[in-house]
């Protein structure tokens, strides 16, 4: 098993590089276009050459690209000499010409381009934009290729490095298992059907038992599929399927629709688990990070807060201001929360913190802090100050059911509004050494 070597932090010029594309372009009016839009869109810096001696010299200026889109044809090169620089200098490179020609496109076909866009095709510049995203995306993403042949391993792995992703390599099932089993960071997986011990559906079967369809994209591959097999792949939990030998068009297609799909579940699960205002996890993510929390440490301490008096912020700022205060009392709690530490807004005005691992009178000082630092924030909204106090009430135990301890918890609140407002109220039910 090999993988590539790009260090996981950049260094920041490369930080740097990562957020800037080479345009090589001699019409004026496209290339603004095209920059007007990477630039909002995609918040990225683009360099613009109008010439082959331009790019020449934004390439050894020493400010790095990640990505090139160039045209075939400048006044003072050929689409030959445009790629020899462009590999010459490491740089990949996405096609966009007005030319549409069989002959270009075999041509293009034999050197390093990632995708061949014609400039007439309608929302041709939607698609550049959809292109440079998912090329800058793909950055983050570890894809594993599962194959026995060297050849065939070697030129999956090109064709995905060559989309920016990093890349870890397996000969067999075992060892593709393993590395699936230790990285986390791998959501693609291209699967050849051939393998030495196991078949290509079998392992499929296997990786997707661990790795749900929003953590792993599955593609399945073959060189002498029949439907049944292909079918066979799909069921077993394949995201898809392509038959070898497949055109780089195809294999970047299917690659890069699946790996969005990853992405619209993502995103589609953190709409559903996330406040919309606070931006904290909300009570449905809180059960769910609770229960596993719960089961990897204990004792656990656990928190409801409640910002005093909520109602009267509302009635004498307005509602904004009161959705001010909301955000601000949840930017204090998320800073304060340590790693491990689950936060959410429990509901209108009230937060809960479950800390796992700590002793009673830790938990105590940890949340009487917490207290103060919300007491202590100054919160402008439209030029008023605006002051707010929470009240805190904290259980400690060793207890695995999460109902009980915000049950609990909750009651110590009343008794820390009871009590006067603006207190902890904490109770354990831990004997501390
Ligand atoms: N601005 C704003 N207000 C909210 C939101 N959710 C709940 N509230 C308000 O929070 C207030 C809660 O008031 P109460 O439950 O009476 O409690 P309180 O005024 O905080 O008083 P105590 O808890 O007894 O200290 C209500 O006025 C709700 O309208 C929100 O998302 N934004």
């Amino acid at each position: 098993m090999t993988r590539n070597s790009r260090e996981l932090t950049p260094a920041p010029c490369e930080e740097a590089a990562e957020r800037r594309v080479l345009l090589i372009e001699n019409s004026r009016f496209y290339a603004e276009m095209l920059v007007v839009e990477l630039r909002e869109r995609l918040q990225l810096e683009v360099v613009v050459a109008p010439t082959l001696a331009a790019a020449r010299a934004a390439l050894s200026s020493g400010q790095g690209f990640f990505l090139a889109l160039t045209g075939l044809v400048l006044a003072d090169g050929d689409h030959q000499q445009i790629a020899k620089l462009l590999v010459g200098h490491g740089v990949p490179m996405v096609v966009v010409t007005g030319v549409y020609e069989e002959t270009a496109r075999e041509r293009m076909a034999r050197l390093p381009v990632i995708d061949y866009v014609l400039k007439e095709t309608p929302g041709s510049i939607d698609y550049l934009v959809w292109l440079v995203r998912r090329l800058q995306h793909n950055r983050r993403i570890t894809a594993l290729v599962v194959d026995r042949s060297d050849s065939g391993r070697t030129h999956v792995a090109a064709l995905l490095k060559l989309y920016g992703f990093s890349v870890t390599l397996a000969a067999d099932a075992a060892s593709g298992l393993r590395a699936l089993d230790a990285d986390p960071a791998i959501r693609l997986l291209v699967v050849d059907h051939n393998l030495p011990d196991m078949d290509g559906i079998e392992f499929t079967r296997r990786a997707r038992q661990d790795r749900p369809r929003d953590m792993l994209s599955i593609i399945g591959s073959s060189a002498s599929a029949g439907p049944s097999q292909i079918a066979r792949f799909l069921k077993h939990g394949a995201s898809d399927f392509v038959a070898k030998p497949f055109s780089r068009e195809e294999f970047f297609c299917r690659i890069s629709q699946n790996i969005d799909n990853l992405e619209l579940i993502g995103t589609l699960q953190d709409l559903a688990t996330r406040d919309y205002l606070t931006g904290l996890p909300n009570r449905r993510r809180f059960f769910q990070a609770g229960a596993q929390a719960m089961s990897r440490e204990q004792p656990m301490a656990m928190a409801m807060l409640d910002i005093d008096h909520f109602k009267r912020v509302n009635d004498t700022h307005g509602h904004d201001a009161g959705d001010a205060a909301l955000k601000a009392v949840a930017a204090a709690i998320a800073a304060h929360a340590r790693g491990g530490d689950v936060v959410a807004r429990y509901g209108g005005e009230e937060f809960c913190v479950l800390a796992p691992g700590m002793s009673a009178p830790q938990a105590e000082a940890f949340f009487e802090q917490l207290r103060e630092t919300v007491a202590d924030l100054c919160i402008v909204f439209k030029e008023q100050l605006l002051k707010v106090t929470v009240s805190i009430g904290v259980c400690h135990r060793v207890d695995r059911d999460l109902h009980a301890l915000l049950t609990d918890a909750d009651h110590l609140l009343y008794l820390a509004k009871a009590g006067g407002r603006n207190r902890v109220v904490c109770r354990s039910w831990v004997a501390e050494s």
